[in-house]
């Protein structure tokens, strides 16, 4: 982590510490609670999410802890002496079941459920959220463009426009989602992930000519030569000067690797660039593509416009998840000491779902998603015959003839983890073989179709009870 720290207790929001110290003196520090964090809609647009950032998240979760400066500065902000004490000795202790990284996910169904006491179901939320709202937004739009890229690898160029120090797990979450390689050193450093990148124009400028600094680069990167050709004016002096450098690079037993092209029109541009280089018999000199790139474009270049661009490198759009500021994610209480709880809203896609879940996906007769069903936990998935749209009832699909995946597995047993996380480049793979299984009309970028996630017949019961209970309540 660039923030360097073993203790990880004040990576969260001031009322979560305010409601712990208030469940501390209540009586409720030991009350055995259930959460569920799940989104409420896919990000651009889309017809899935890609679940990203279990890892990290898991990984500061061990170390969500305070030493003696947080206590100390936690003391200044006026909590008590003995919830101090408490906070002092803390360490996550509950269990936790969880969606494989990088598998495909719907809106409204949970894709990680807590259980613990309390207090520390409820430290965690926000730390929760901050990880797995962002990597699942930056794997989402990663794997949109690889969808489209036809086979075309494509680079993270986002460091230097990410927000912040978020660039280095956007970094992770771009290679999850299907970047081949990245220009962020550190993230390449922490998470195993390729680097790769050529020059900026700084290079060539720093130089007398073009065709000075494409020589120097060349002598100093003999076997992995990359010219940016758009200094000065790409057709006229950047493509024909990175020839020349091409044919000396040759007489010496090298082949340059590629040209990057950086501005203007970038399918007019490699049309070009690709035949003059092929005219000069420099078939193998490969063409890179850059500038405020995303899923579209990529797919508008190599999909409509054919354009002969053999990899990108994209920046802004990628790490920052472009158009989607945020994945509107949420981490909500469902039951208390065995009982189920729910939030009402006046808004109904906002009410939320009780009980402790699972997940099961349907796959079709074709082996594909078909539809996902959430049971409540103890319920036996060959005996729930129908499963329910949440809010219109009376739509339902018969799932029993089905074949049924539980999505949810133990990751952390009585605060250990216990199962091994993967590497990104496993995840990727993992993700790319479940895309597979996902129909393609819920993968296009206009009008996706929505693939239907329903309620058991027992939730849907549980829940229509506690909304009366609810209501009648809040009635008095
Ligand atoms: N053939 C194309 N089809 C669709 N989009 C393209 C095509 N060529 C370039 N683009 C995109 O159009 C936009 C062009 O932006 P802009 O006008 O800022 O570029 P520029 O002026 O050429 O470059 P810069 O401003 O960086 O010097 C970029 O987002 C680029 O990715
Ligand atoms: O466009 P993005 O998708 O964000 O990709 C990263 C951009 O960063 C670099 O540009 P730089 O910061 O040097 O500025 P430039 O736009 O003038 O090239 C690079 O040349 C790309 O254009
Ligand atoms: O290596 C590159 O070409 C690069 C890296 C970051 C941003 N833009 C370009």
């Amino acid at each position: 982590m660039p923030i360097s720290s073993n203790h990880w207790g004040l990576y969260t929001d001031f009322y979560e510490l305010t409601m712990a110290q208030g469940y501390f003196y209540c009586g409720k520090k030991d009350d055995t609670t259930t959460f569920n964090y799940f989104f409420r809609t896919n990000p651009y647009q889309g017809g899935f999410t890609v679940f990203a950032g279990l890892h990290d998240f898991l990984k500061l979760l061990l170390e969500y802890t305070f030493n003696e400066t947080d206590i100390a500065f936690l003391e200044e902000q006026g909590f008590n002496k003995e919830f101090l004490e408490y906070l002092r000795t803390f360490k996550f202790s509950g269990n936790i079941i969880s969606a494989n990284e990088g598998e495909i996910m719907f809106p409204g169904e949970p894709v990680l459920q807590i259980e613990g006491n309390i207090i520390e179901c409820q430290l965690i939320e926000s730390m929760l959220l901050n990880i797995l709202n962002f990597e699942s937004l930056v794997a989402t739009k990663a794997f949109r463009t690889k969808l489209v890229a036809n086979g075309k690898v494509f680079s993270d160029f986002g460091l230097r426009r990410a927000q912040g120090l978020g660039a280095i797990h956007g970094s992770r979450a771009a290679k999850i989602g299907g970047a081949a390689s990245t220009s962020n050193v550190l993230a390449g450093k922490l998470f195993d992930i390729p680097l790769s990148g050529t020059q900026a124009h700084s290079w060539i400028q720093s130089f007398d000519t073009e065709l000075e600094a494409f020589r120097a680069f060349a002598r100093t990167h003999p076997e992995d030569t990359i010219l940016l050709v758009d200094t000065y004016d790409s057709l006229m002096s950047g493509i024909p000067n990175a020839i020349t450098v091409a044919k000396e690079l040759e007489k010496e037993g090298n082949q340059m690797q590629a040209i990057r092209l950086d501005s203007g029109d970038l399918a007019y541009l490699s049309k070009k660039a690709r035949k003059m280089l092929d005219d000069a018999k420099l078939e193998y000199v490969k063409i890179l593509a850059s500038n405020q790139l995303n899923e579209y474009v990529v797919k508008s270049l190599i999909k409509d416009q054919n354009a002969p661009i053999d990899g990108f490198g994209i920046g802004t759009e990628l790490i920052t998840g472009k158009s989607d500021a945020a994945l509107d994610g949420v981490y909500k209480l469902v039951e208390i000491n065995g009982r189920p709880k729910m939030k009402l809203s006046e808004n109904i896609e906002k009410v939320t779902l009780p009980c402790k879940k699972q997940v099961y996906r349907c796959f079709g007769d074709d082996g594909t998603f078909y539809r996902d069903a959430i049971l409540v936990a103890d319920e036996n998935p060959e005996e729930a015959e129908f499963i329910f749209h949440p809010v219109y009832p009376e739509r339902k699909t018969q799932i029993t003839h089905l074949h049924k995946e539980p999505l949810l597995n133990t990751v952390v047993k009585a605060g250990e983890i216990i199962r091994e996380q993967k590497g990104t480049d496993e995840i990727h793979q993992y993700l790319s073989k479940r895309s597979e299984l996902l129909p393609e009309e819920h993968k296009r970028f206009i009008s996706p179709h929505i693939y239907k996630v329903g309620i058991s017949q027992k939730l849907m019961e549980t829940r229509d009870a506690l909304t009366k209970q609810l209501l009648k309540k809040s009635s008095v």
